[in-house]
């Protein structure tokens, strides 16, 4: 058989972590193969060998029959492997045309020149469907843009083997599409895919076959045909009973009394538009919208990241000014941010610390800060989300990237709050550990606390909300009871059909 790369027998450890045990993986040419497994599984460590950034503890790894032992980053790009990771690698300082053809030069063995350049960005804005300005600073461009310009930077490197991790969790539904015809030519020019993600049906729409890990080890190899939602789920959790709920079957919402927010005609120039609703005690509002429609625009104005230019804010029953996230936090308000890198961790921290960080005066003891109630404290919410970690003074960086976003959400669990906003908080969530998060939605929303879920997945709008507003263009459409509703009714108004 021609395999472009044949992983064999690979073991990994970090210290006394052992992380990958044995594993056997092999890719040919044209393929799409998905590489598919928890949160923790050991996926991205795995790509990370190929990729040059680890080097395996043992094992061997071929490319087109030849045994490699990659130096660094660059030596495996040189080889021809290309990867889009899920943390962003461009430099936020450069142009994004400077970021995309950053390094090409050697690989050409003459500089490119300037117009050759615009020229093939011109093509690849072309193949991609998209449209960004080729000069524009890095930084300024939203995530989902630079997330696009690091897809284009890894397909233009023009390499025999593209990996993607986790490619599409912020792209609207139109670069989505882009992307995945960009996955059927590259198979056809006999390039190979593989391809990590945790929404499985663009598995089902863009993989040939499937590699399936539990715990650092390899379940099987799968043709994508013979597999189901269920069966991958099982064969990746090693648990026939997910315990996955399909319908929000309980409410605690509370409508007799005052509502802990009310949203009066608040608007942001011409960003957000006049938005009115109400949340109340124990009630989940999901905001369902495109990616684009300033969802998250609308939190940050309650959650104080923004500064309103008009209309006005209650929280039970009383006119509120937020101007700070920390003025939001003292008004019993919560927020799990989209842009978890960001906004809700520090990667170079522990685990513990971050997991304390915003109810840090509970956990002193006559004044000092006591690293033993910060761990049990940090202990609780890894049992509550089944958080995989080593210890709680590992650090942050050190967790896969479904693991971090569950620590974002523990961090929050016990807080006095009035409201809690979760934004996107699914995303890179394997499919048994999103129910967790619901679980922390439904805990919080019994306890009385009022939720604004704001989901690109709709099916997961309607798996917690009671009510769902629609979010076009920085402006409500409408508000629906999520009482016999279904997606597509959803999606009608979304797109105003
Ligand atoms: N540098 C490191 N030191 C210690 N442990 C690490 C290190 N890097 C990764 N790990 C551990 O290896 C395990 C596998 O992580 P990896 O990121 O490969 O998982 P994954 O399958 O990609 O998960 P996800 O779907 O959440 O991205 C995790 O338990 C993680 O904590």
């Amino acid at each position: 058989m021609d395999y472009v790369l044949e992983m064999k027998n690979i073991f990994k450890s970090f210290g006394p972590v052992h992380v990958l045990e044995g594993i056997d993986f092999s890719l040919k040419k044209g393929e799409v193969r998905a590489l598919l497994g928890a949160n923790g599984a050991g996926k991205s460590t795995l790509i990370k060998i190929v990729g040059g950034v680890h080097s395996q503890t043992s094992g061997e790894v071929f490319l087109k029959g030849e045994k490699v032992n990659f130096k660094d980053e660059y030596d495996s790009k040189m080889k021809g492997i290309s990867i889009i990771y899920q943390e962003l690698s461009l430099i936020p300082t450069l142009t994004v045309i400077e970021n995309i053809f950053l390094g090409r030069e050697s690989v050409r063995g003459a500089f490119l020149k300037k117009e050759d350049m615009r020229k093939e960005y011109e093509q690849i804005c072309k193949d991609f469907d998209f449209n960004i300005n080729p000069d524009v600073i890095t930084s300024r461009l939203s995530i989902a843009n630079q997330q696009m310009v690091e897809i284009m930077k890894a397909v233009s490197w023009n390499a025999d083997i593209i990996i993607m991790d986790e490619p599409t969790t912020s792209l609207t539904n139109n670069e989505k599409e882009g992307l995945f015809k960009i996955i059927k030519r590259l198979k056809k020019s006999g390039k190979s895919v593989i391809y990590i993600s945790h929404i499985l049906d663009e598995i089902f729409l863009n993989c040939d076959s499937a590699s399936i890990m539990r715990n650092g080890k390899l379940v099987g190899n799968y043709d994508v045909k013979d597999l189901t939602k269920g069966k991958i789920t099982e064969l990746m959790t090693g648990n026939t009973n997910s315990g996955i709920k399909e319908k929000k079957d309980q409410t605690f919402a509370d409508y007799k009394s005052e509502p802990v927010l009310e949203l009066q005609n608040i608007s942001r120039n011409n960003v957000v538009k006049n938005v009115s609703f109400k949340v109340h005690k124990g009630e989940v509002v999901g905001l369902a919208g495109l990616v684009g429609s300033k969802r998250t625009e609308i939190a940050n104005l309650i959650y104080g990241v923004d500064k309103r230019t008009g209309g006005t804010i209650l929280m039970n029953g009383k006119e509120v000014n937020i101007k700070s996230p920390t003025e939001a936090i003292a008004n019993k308000i919560g927020y799990i941010p989209e842009d978890r890198k960001n906004l809700g961790l520090i990667l170079d921290w522990e685990i513990y610390k971050n997991a304390t960080a915003i109810q840090i005066d509970k956990f002193k003891t006559r004044g000092f800060l006591d690293p033993k109630k910060e761990k049990e404290f940090t202990g609780y919410g890894v049992k509550k989300l089944g958080i995989k970690i080593n210890n709680a003074a590992q650090k942050m960086k050190e967790l896969s990237g479904g693991n971090q976003q569950k620590v974002v959400v523990s961090k929050w669990l016990g807080q006095d709050m009035d409201l809690i906003i979760y934004d996107e908080p699914t995303k890179g969530i394997d499919i048994a550990a999103k129910e967790d998060i619901f679980h922390t939605v439904e805990e919080f929303s019994k306890q009385g606390i009022g939720v604004i879920f704001i989901s690109s997945d709709l099916d997961e709008v309607l798996r917690v909300s009671d009510k769902i507003i629609v979010i076009r263009d920085g402006s409500v459409v409408c508000e629906m009871d999520n009482k016999g509703i279904s997606v597509q009714d959803i999606m009608n108004k979304i797109f105003d059909v």
